[in-house]
């Protein structure tokens, strides 16, 4: 199965409301889509947002990657020879690991469809559903409360609360939102990089003096600061994840290995994919720490990849993949099904996607 060529796109996805976090505040999904085309007619999809505030990317840049670089790295290579093509796509050029995930992704739907099997049995197929928490964009407390109740109504049990702007308030946010929601919801938050170390152990110590019932908090402080993390992670007994302080699986090792956090969340768009993302898989279960996969706000193509992940690797407990039920409508045709908080992945070859619907392709 040798590849013929790569198209780009691009689609427009509106969310049902706009996502707020301590970064930024955005409306719409608005996603490259990568079809790789193969000699046998067989085709793979992948997906990468520009989420220019964590991982650098632009749109622009994304574009740029795939057409001066990648693209003509990969031209004519067998899907067969699956390692040299990993090998070349992450060597091809430094970072640009959103571009390089939209491709991975597509890559290992190739790499299924070659051999019949879907992704994730591929990967490993510890599981055929997982469960996904829903995020709450930070606003009023007031507003933040009435969310959280609507999201249990919606068949969600585990909510994933934004946080990060103002500490005091962040406070109010969490006492407003447990009181509404009461103690059978398992609340997670994320801070999104937005307290110093001293503010993150004074906040989340008074969350704890509160019996607010924290299950972890997510990147309390800078992406770079990994002492302020271990210095969080040291003080407070709220478990810390680390999101945007790894990208790669040394990031992983040395974040581990110094025990700057408790857990790692995994996004393919920091990873460059799922070839990385194995990677630190293995690294954490080497060191027995469980995993978050998380997303951008991302369509299905992309998402659909690390839900194969997710159900592939025992590693992997905690799901955040709450992109697609955070958006309108669905582009995606085939692929993994969502139904509130069950995900499951499709059993047809690879990633199982058929068709994305509305793609404006890029010459
Ligand atoms: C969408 C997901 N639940 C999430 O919160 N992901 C990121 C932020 C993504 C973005 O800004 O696009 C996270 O920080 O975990
Ligand atoms: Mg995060």
């Amino acid at each position: 199965m040798k590849i013929t060529d790569i198209k780009i796109g691009e689609i427009s996805v509106p969310l049902k409301t706009p996502f707020k976090t301590a970064l930024r505040t955005v409306d719409s999904v608005e996603d490259i889509i990568v079809e790789i085309h193969t000699d046998s007619g067989q085709i793979g999809f992948g997906e990468a947002p520009p989420t220019g505030v964590i991982t650098g990317d632009t749109k622009g840049a994304i574009v740029g990657a795939l057409k001066d670089h990648i693209i003509k790295s990969l031209v004519g290579m067998d899907i067969e020879n699956f390692e040299e093509i990993m090998l070349r796509l992450n060597s091809c050029i430094v970072g640009n690991h959103s571009a390089k995930a939209a491709v991975d992704i597509a890559l290992y739907d190739l790499y299924g469809q070659l051999y019949h099997a879907p992704l994730y049995k591929m990967l490993g197929g510890y599981q055929k559903q997982i469960i996904t928490d829903i995020t709450i964009s930070v606003n009023s407390p007031r507003e933040m409360a009435e969310d959280s109740v609507d999201a249990i109504k919606r068949g969600f049990k585990t909510l994933k609360i934004k946080v990060g702007k103002d500490a005091a308030m962040d406070l109010e946010r969490m006492k407003a939102i447990r009181k509404a929601v009461g103690y059978d919801v398992d609340l997670r938050i994320d801070a999104n990089q937005g307290w110093s170390p001293k503010e993150a152990v004074k906040v989340l110590t008074d969350m704890e003096d509160a019996g607010l019932n924290i299950e972890f908090v997510e990147q309390p402080v800078k992406a770079h600061d990994i002492e302020g993390m271990k210095f969080v992670t040291d003080h407070v007994a709220i478990p810390v994840l680390a999101d945007e302080s790894v990208f790669s699986p040394q990031d992983a090792l040395s974040i581990l290995q110094q025990h700057a956090a408790d857990f790692i969340n995994i996004k393919l768009m920091k990873t460059g994919g799922l070839y990385n993302a194995l990677k630190i898989c293995s690294i954490a279960e080497v060191y027995g720490v469980e995993c978050m996969i998380g997303c951008m706000l991302e369509a299905k193509v992309s998402v659909n990849a690390a839900v194969h992940l997710a159900a592939a690797k025992s590693i992997i407990t905690k799901i955040d993949l709450d992109g697609p039920v955070l958006c309108s409508e669905d582009p995606v045709v085939g692929g993994s099904v969502f139904d509130n908080d069950r995900i499951t992945p499709s059993d047809t070859p690879g990633l199982g996607v058929t068709k994305v619907n509305g793609i404006r392709y890029l010459d």
